[in-house]
């Protein structure tokens, strides 16, 4: 897969540009003026107490749900203009709670993320087994996804919306292309977390711009690029992981107090 160097890439605009974003559920108004900008081969962590519209944000980055202030460009255009057929091609989700209510094998539903690519049937196979392999899924393609634990269909759904958007050659770059994933390691074990993350990684090193939803902060710290604290209906911090978590971000953020371990490569922990 080609290597993507976002110190070498000179964009002219962001992937996403979000201006001026409102977001209200029911009677509530969550997250109010909201201005961010998401780059290619970030791999940007989104963290916030329950409720304070984490998921409300990513089903609008992901064009699923309406907008009803601001803007929202993609790839320069407003993303209300992309229809959903072409959006396919450019940017997947996987949600909090992925599911299917029919009982599938996880190969057909590997095979479903790919109907809108124009692939030979045997490049198909070669794709899927590589996926499979690299979330440790092989032994589960022929399983009925309503069989499988909730940390192995969890790892069938991440690989289904990474599937969605490699491209038919490895030679391609992922760049331009965006993963929006809500909580995608919270049924994990510590062995499937580490390779989890070290395959978002990978990822976003090919150029591929990621936005993870996580409670873990300290599983993902070590990893991501980016950290954007959400509270207050806005943005409270938006850095690099070892800047954005402090006791006062903290503070704020979940209302109760927390501390800070750093070690000597200037990780930040997070205990109670
Ligand atoms: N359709 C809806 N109607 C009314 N309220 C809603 C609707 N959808 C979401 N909400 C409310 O909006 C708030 C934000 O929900 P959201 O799922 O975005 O939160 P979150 O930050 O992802 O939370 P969590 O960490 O618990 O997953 C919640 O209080 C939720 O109850």
């Amino acid at each position: 897969m080609a290597h993507f160097n976002p110190a070498q890439a000179q964009p002219l605009e962001p992937l996403l540009d979000l201006v001026d974003v409102d977001i209200t559920r029911g009677k509530r108004q969550l997250l109010c003026n909201l201005n961010l900008a998401f780059n290619a081969g970030e791999f940007i962590a989104l963290a916030g107490e329950n409720g304070c519209g984490k998921s409300s944000l990513l089903t609008v980055l992901g064009g699923l749900a309406p907008l009803e202030k601001g803007t929202l460009s993609f790839n320069g255009q407003p993303l209300s203009e992309i229809s959903l057929q072409r959006l396919a091609d450019y940017r997947a989700v996987m949600a909090q709670s992925a599911s299917t209510p029919f009982g599938f094998l996880v190969d057909e539903i590997l095979q479903l993320a790919r109907h809108h690519i124009v692939e030979s049937p045997a490049n198909r196979h070669h794709i899927i087994g590589e996926i499979a392999e690299q979330f440790d899924i092989t032994h589960l393609l022929s399983r009925n996804i309503q069989t499988l634990s909730g940390g192995e269909r969890q790892r069938v759904f991440l690989s289904k919306a990474i599937l969605q958007l490699l491209p038919i050659s490895s030679h391609d770059s992922l760049e331009g292309k965006l993963l929006l994933l809500d909580e995608p390691t919270s049924a994990l074990d510590l062995r499937h977390q580490k390779l989890v993350m070290q395959q978002l990684v990978s990822l976003s090193q090919q150029g591929l711009c990621i936005v993870c939803v996580s409670h873990d902060l300290n599983l993902i710290s070590p990893y991501c690029s980016r950290m954007i604290l959400l509270a207050e209906q806005g943005c409270i911090a938006d850095d690099k992981p070892e800047n954005a978590l402090t006791i006062d971000t903290l503070a704020r953020c979940y209302h109760t107090q927390l501390n800070l371990i750093r070690n000597l490569d200037n990780d930040v922990f997070v205990t109670h």
